[in-house]
């Protein structure tokens, strides 16, 4: 195959497309792209708008992969309750989990950690229907509070937060930086967008967003130094992607309603914190509407998965016709490039299946030919190495997945057409085995089960170890042997042991 190309992205930072290059390198010496992706609040069930969003960063994953590079993939889950005002910096409004568990739907729960937990459980089934790589980290805000209160004195420490009687502040004056992702820099424009919020009075700018929230009525609340209360929505993002890929990561994504303020106020978060840039990459994910119309949770008229695949005695819904494959779920949804907005219909969803059922049949075709091992040449390997070729570069090519999967679809259609002028030989079956099971890894659509092949490796001790070995870099570029002595006594007790070779830090498990 020929050489790979780079993996080029839409930085939102410097609005253009550019190549992204990895800062570091793996055990291995493999480049290894540091990427954190916005998960959802689980107030309720995801919907297909949300796993735009995901698809997107899944499609990130499978594509570093393919071009030979190393990932550390880390998407958290917001658990805590946080403000139906979150869309302005300063949330107000009613807590959405507690809204939730007031609603009908929330009678079946007893209280907002149940709520979390079922809808969490149902997102990660979701997830997987979908075919999504699993990350290799899925953290829980509820699961960092220590962090999250540590980042919040390290803000008030070093003079880039303050505390009122209502809660803690990131002062963004504090931060001249503040605006530079979304442009948002006007203080007028900042005051105008946040009208609507009830504010506090004590705050010495109205740009101010709240890190802390005093609130010992609260239905989820912690102990910190400021008294009972909640960690502001920004904070986990910022305080997770750094504990689990380093200072500075190399892409961070969601989907456009993020960019501002959530991803905003992380940058400020995180760099006020430590001097270093924060992601150098990032990449917004713009809206799925449905037949015209916008999509979200709290507007109420969105379709899930479950909505579209299952059927309607077990949840589905009638008026969108028979239950779908979720793999042609998966290809409608990814049908649209994610950098322009995609409006999905019904005929979306029937063309998705009809070119979904291609795949099926191939892979159908292939596994009775590797059965029957007849003799004969290879036919495919020309036609199916050009196909995977032109896939994998439009997906390097800013993810462009409407020529990929064109690319991909026609390869298919060259085995089945093959198959029937003559079935297929043994030597073509295996090149078209090889075939599908590329585009599994690339794109998830052939349902294989290739793309756990392709997963970042996750067996826990990986994750925990690369993490400590990024760590240890930092340290040690920081001069900080205090620091990078007692990570490597935790390698250690994790019973590994490292050298440091010429590619970067290699490490195996002690016999
Ligand atoms: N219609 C949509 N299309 C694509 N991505 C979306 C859409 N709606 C939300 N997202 C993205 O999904 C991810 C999870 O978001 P979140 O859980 O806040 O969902 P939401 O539907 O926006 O909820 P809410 O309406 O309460 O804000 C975020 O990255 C968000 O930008
Ligand atoms: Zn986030």
């Amino acid at each position: 195959m020929s050489e790979t190309p780079p993996l080029r992205l839409t930085n939102t930072l410097s609005r253009s497309v550019e190549a992204v290059e990895p800062v570091a390198t793996a055990p291995d010496g493999r480049p290894l792209l540091r990427f954190y992706s916005c998960g959802p609040t689980v107030y309720s069930y995801a919907h297909i708008g949300n796993f735009r969003t995901f698809l997107t960063a899944d499609l990130v994953v499978r594509t570093a992969a393919a071009l030979g590079w190393a990932v550390r993939y880390v998407s958290n889950v917001t658990d805590v309750g946080h403000l139906t005002e979150d869309d302005v910096a300063d949330g107000a409004g009613e807590d959405k989990m507690a809204k939730a568990l007031a609603s009908k739907e929330g009678e079946q729960f007893e209280t907002v950690w149940d709520l979390a937990r079922h809808y969490t459980a149902a997102l990660v089934e979701d997830w997987h229907a979908l075919n999504l790589l699993e990350p290799n980290v899925r953290p829980r805000a509820t699961e960092h509070l220590r962090e999250q209160i540590e980042a919040v004195e390290g803000l008030v420490e070093r003079g880039h937060a303050y505390e009122t009687d209502d809660g803690v502040y990131f002062h963004v004056p504090s931060f001249p930086d503040y605006g530079k992702l979304s442009g948002n820099r006007d203080a007028d424009t900042l005051v105008e967008g946040t009208r609507e919020v009830v504010r506090d009075d004590a705050k010495r700018d109205p740009r101010d967003f709240a890190l802390w929230k005093k609130d010992p009525g609260h239905l989820m609340q912690w102990f910190s130094p400021y008294g009972w209360g909640f960690p502001g929505w920004h904070l986990e993002c910022s305080v997770m992607a750094q504990k689990y890929l380093g200072e500075t990561i190399d892409l961070h994504g969601g989907g456009e309603d993020l960019r501002f303020p959530h991803h905003e106020c992380e940058i400020a978060q995180a760099e006020a914190l430590t001097g270093q840039p924060f992601s150098r990459y990032w990449m917004h994910t713009r809206f799925l509407q449905v037949e015209g119309e916008k999509m979200s949770k709290s507007k109420g008229n969105f379709l899930t998965v479950r909505d579209l695949t299952l059927a309607p005695e077990d949840g589905g819904r009638e008026d969108w016709g028979a239950p779908l494959d979720p793999l042609a779920l998966r290809l409608a949804l990814i049908s649209g490039h994610y950098a322009k907005p995609f409006n999905l219909t019904r005929k979306t969803l029937s063309d998705a299946q009809k070119n979904r059922q291609r795949y099926v049949d191939a892979d159908a075709a292939v596994r009775d030919a590797l059965d029957a091992g007849r003799p004969g040449d290879d036919v495919l390997a020309g036609p199916l190495d050009v196909a995977y070729g032109e896939a994998l570069a439009a997906m390097a090519d800013d993810l462009n997945t409407p020529v990929a999967l064109a690319a991909a679809l026609r390869g298919a259609g060259d085995v089945l057409k093959a198959h029937r002028a003559e079935p297929l030989s043994g030597a073509s079956a295996r090149t078209a085995r090889a075939f599908l099971d590329h585009v599994e890894a690339l794109l998830g659509i052939v349902g294989t089960g290739a793309a756990d092949e392709a997963a970042p490796e996750d067996d826990g001790l990986a994750a925990q170890v690369e993490a400590l070995l990024i760590q240890r870099t930092e340290a040690r570029a920081a001069k900080d042997w205090a620091r990078a002595d007692a990570i490597r006594d935790e390698l250690d007790a994790l019973g590994v042991d490292v050298m440091d070779t010429p590619s970067g830090p290699q490490w195996k498990r002690k016999d």
